[in-house]
C-alpha cells in the first residue's frame, strides 16, 4: 500500500466517535430553555450534532470557511456539459477576485473562501490560490481510468493535510465546494458504481443541457463504467476510474476535518459523490457531515437518501460551488446561538410544564 493510502487510513481511524457527554449536556440544556421541548425542530437536531462533533456543549463556530476545490474533467470531450472547460479556469480567478455566487454568500454568512487547484487543466498564479495540483485534469473516462489509483490516493490525502492546516488556523467548521465543467458527469458515475444506481436515476441536467444530451450523457457513464469496471467495494478503484480530484480533495478535506473534530457541511450533488467516497473510506465520519440542501439536479435526492442525510434547506439551487453549504452556515449559527443565548425557564421566571402538573 502506498503511503498515501496509509496516510487515508490513519485519517479515517483517528476520527473519534461523537462525545456523547456533550450531546447529553446540550440536549438537557436545550429541555431547560424557555420553549417545549423539541419545539425548534431541525434547528435543535443541528445542535446536538454541533454538541457530538465538536465535543462541546456549547459549540463555537466563530471561524468558518468553504474550501472550493477545483479541477477539471477529460470527458468533457463527450459533449456532457453544456459549457466549455475552460471555464473552470475562469471561474477559479472569478471566486480569486472576489465576484461568484460563493464568494457573495460565503461573505454574507461571514466565512471565508479557500480555492484550492487540486486538478485544474491550466497554469493558474494568484497569491489567494492554494496551489495543490496533483494533475492538469483527469484522461476521458469512457476510453480509460480517470487517474491513476495514486494520483487519486494523493488527491483524498492533499484535502487532508488541507483540513488540517484550516484546523490550525482556527476555523471550528468547514462547508465544501467545488468547480469543475463536467464534474457532475463523474458525480453520477460514482453514484452508480457504489450506491448502485443507474445511470438513468443518477444523470441530470448539470449545468442546463437538454434533454437528448442528458441521453447522450447517460450513455456516457454507462461506456465509462463498462470501460473501466470500478470496483463497488473499493471506493479509491472508484475514484480513480471514474471520479474526479476535486471530487477525490473534498473526499479528504471530509475525512481530515472530521479528524480534527471539526464539523463539515456539504453542499450539493458533487459534494454529496464525495461524502459517498468518504463514507466508504471512513463509516465513522458520519457524525461530521452536515448536509446543508437538495440540490435542483436529479440524482441529489437519490443520494441523499442511500446516504440517509437530510438536509434543511430546498431552494431549487443547481450551481454547486459550496453556494448551498454556505447558506446552511445560517443555520448553524442559528443552532448555536439558540444554545448560547435563550434564557432557562428559573432565569426567565417563566413556568415549565411540569410545574403545571403539579398544581
Ligand atoms: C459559469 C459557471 C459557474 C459555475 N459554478 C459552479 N458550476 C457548476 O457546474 C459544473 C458542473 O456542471 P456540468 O457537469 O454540467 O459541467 C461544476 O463546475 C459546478 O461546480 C458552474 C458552472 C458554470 C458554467
Ligand atoms: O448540485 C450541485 O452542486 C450542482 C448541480 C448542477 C451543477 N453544478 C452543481
Amino acid at each position: 500500500m502506498s503511503n498515501d493510502e496509509q496516510t487515508i487510513r490513519a485519517a479515517a481511524a483517528t476520527i473519534a466517535p461523537p462525545d456523547e457527554a456533550a450531546i447529553a449536556a446540550a440536549a438537557a440544556r436545550l429541555n431547560s430553555l424557555t420553549k417545549p421541548p423539541g419545539s425548534l425542530g431541525r434547528l435543535e437536531e443541528l445542535a446536538l450534532q454541533l454538541a457530538g462533533a465538536t465535543g462541546s456543549a456549547r459549540p463555537v463556530l466563530d471561524r468558518k470557511a468553504v474550501v472550493v476545490m477545483a479541477a477539471d474533467h477529460g470527458v468533457c470531450a463527450e459533449g456532457v456539459s453544456a459549457y466549455p472547460p475552460e471555464v473552470t479556469a475562469q471561474m477559479v480567478l472569478n471566486f480569486l477576485r472576489g465576484g461568484a455566487a460563493v464568494n457573495v454568500l460565503a461573505a454574507q454568512a461571514g466565512a471565508d473562501v479557500h480555492c484550492v487547484d487540486i486538478g485544474v487543466n491550466a497554469e493558474l498564479s494568484h497569491p489567494g490560490l492554494l496551489a495543490r495540483k496533483v494533475r492538469p485534469g483527469t484522461a476521458n473516462m469512457t476510453v480509460g481510468p480517470a487517474m491513476s489509483r495514486s494520483e487519486a490516493a494523493a488527491a483524498v490525502r492533499t484535502g487532508i493535510v488541507l483540513a488540517g492546516e484550516l484546523a490550525g488556523q482556527g476555523y471550528r467548521v468547514l462547508a465544501t465546494g467545488e468547480m469543475g465543467i463536467g464534474n457532475t458527469t463523474a458525480s453520477a458515475a460514482l453514484m452508480c458504481v457504489l450506491a448502485g444506481y443507474t445511470p438513468e436515476q443518477s444523470v441530470g441536467l448539470g449545468t442546463g443541457i437538454d434533454e437528448t444530451r442528458r441521453g447522450h450523457k447517460i450513455e456516457t457513464v454507462a461506456r465509462a463504467i463498462a470501460c473501466n469496471a470500478p470496483k463497488a467495494s473499493d471506493a479509491l478503484d472508484a475514484l480513480a476510474k471514474v471520479g474526479g480530484l476535486e471530487i477525490a480533495g473534498l473526499a479528504g478535506l471530509m475525512l481530515g476535518a472530521a479528524g480534527q473534530r471539526l464539523p463539515v457541511v456539504v453542499d450539493g450533488f458533487i459534494s454529496t459523490a464525495a461524502a459517498l467516497v468518504a463514507l466508504r473510506l471512513a463509516p465513522g465520519l458520519r457524525p461530521y457531515l452536515i448536509a446543508s440542501h437538495q440540490s435542483g439536479e436529479q440524482g441529489h435526492r437519490l443520494l441523499l437518501e442511500s446516504l440517509g442525510l437530510r438536509p434543511p434547506l430546498q431552494l431549487d439551487m443547481r450551481l454547486g460551488e459550496g453556494t448551498g453549504a454556505v447558506l446552511c452556515l445560517h443555520l448553524l449559527e442559528a443552532a448555536v446561538r439558540v444554545l448560547d443565548e435563550m434564557a432557562t425557564f428559573a432565569e426567565a421566571g417563566v413556568s415549565d410544564k411540569d410545574e403545571l402538573k403539579e398544581r
